[in-house]
């Protein structure tokens, strides 16, 4: 049975309010607010240091918030440790595996940190991953090292599955066959992913709702299907930059300018005196461009606003 249905009440799988941290004088995550339902996956992307990790470090209790509150099935990661780390698989781009194990003493350690723990998904999963038992974790390689760590964070069943930046040590085929077939079973099984990555079309692949971090902020999350179906990027030819009024963004070099706007923007309307090369649909990696760039001018704009 699920939260909700125990409950009868809208619990999220991850509720953070009014987050904001600061690491010195830097402001690392800044008025951060995120909803994601039981069930869903959810892609968080960024560029280097927009904050990815620090939410994510919030969402397992790792880091206190020092503004605002962060919720997990309800429940605080800060009160309720062990409760909230009993519900989270979680695996970071760090290589933090203790390489005095052997993999099958990671199973021992995982068996007896999880209720939850389940020997046989893990044999399985160790044959599927062509992990040996015996081999101790600091003489495999980085890759296989990372199958067994996205091993360790599954075989407990967690509820919610936290992904940061995992593809950076699995090979294409082991993130084909493995990491994305693991995110897709979990979601049919009502469990929640939060997937961190610089791979676009990985996050594009998966993930049914994604969320742009950008200088600390979180830019209001968007489905996949709204991004696909809402916007579009137009190919368009002009020896001066082109102010469209409804553009969300616009980059170009002097010549030819891509241009995302509202997909139902007319280019005869919208486009009047410049030429139109190609229209074409919305790919995730254009609008994560967007964003970024929309959101660093607004930032610009504000701090010179502040300055002046
Ligand atoms: N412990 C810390 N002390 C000081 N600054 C920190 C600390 N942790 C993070 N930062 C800073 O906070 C900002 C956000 O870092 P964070 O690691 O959350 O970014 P990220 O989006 O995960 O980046 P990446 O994609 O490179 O992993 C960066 O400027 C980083 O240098």
């Amino acid at each position: 049975m699920s939260d909700n249905q125990a409950t009868g009440t809208d619990v999220m799988a991850i509720e953070v309010q009014g987050l904001s941290r600061r690491f010195g004088r830097h402001l690392a995550l800044d008025d951060v607010s995120l909803k994601v339902p039981v069930g869903g996956v959810f892609g968080l992307v960024g560029l280097n240091g927009a904050g990815k990790t620090t939410l994510i470090k919030h969402l397992i209790g790792s880091l206190r918030p020092h503004v605002g509150n962060v919720r997990i099935f309800g429940t605080s990661p800060i009160e309720d440790p062990v409760t909230v780390l009993g519900r989270i698989g979680y695996l970071t781009e760090e290589d933090s595996l203790p390489r005095w194990l052997t993999v099958r003493q990671l199973f021992e350690f995982g068996r007896s940190v999880y209720p939850t723990w389940d020997d046989e998904y893990a044999a399985s999963l160790c044959e599927r991953f062509q992990l040996r038992p015996n081999e101790p974790l600091g003489t495999l390689s980085k890759g296989v090292r990372a199958r067994a760590g996205l091993l360790a964070a599954i075989a407990h069943h967690p509820d919610l599955l936290i992904l940061d930046e995992p593809s950076s040590g699995l090979d294409p085929i082991a993130r084909r066959d493995i990491l994305e077939a693991i995110i897709s079973g979990i979601s049919d099984q009502g469990r929640t992913v939060l997937f961190s990555s610089h791979l676009l079309d990985e996050v594009a692949r998966v993930c049914e709702t994604v969320g742009v971090m950008s200088n600390g902020q979180l830019l209001p999350p968007e489905t996949l299907d709204t991004i696909q179906s809402q916007y579009s990027e137009w190919i368009i030819q002009s020896n001066v930059r082109p102010v469209i009024s409804k553009a969300l963004d616009t980059q170009g070099d002097g010549a030819e300018w891509s241009i995302v706007g509202p997909a139902s923007m007319s280019e005869q309307a919208d486009f009047p005196s410049d030429r139109v090369i190609e229209h074409r649909p919305m790919t995730l990696d254009r609008y994560f461009s967007a964003r970024v760039h929309r959101s660093s001018d607004e930032q610009t704009e504000q701090a010179l606003e502040v300055a002046s």
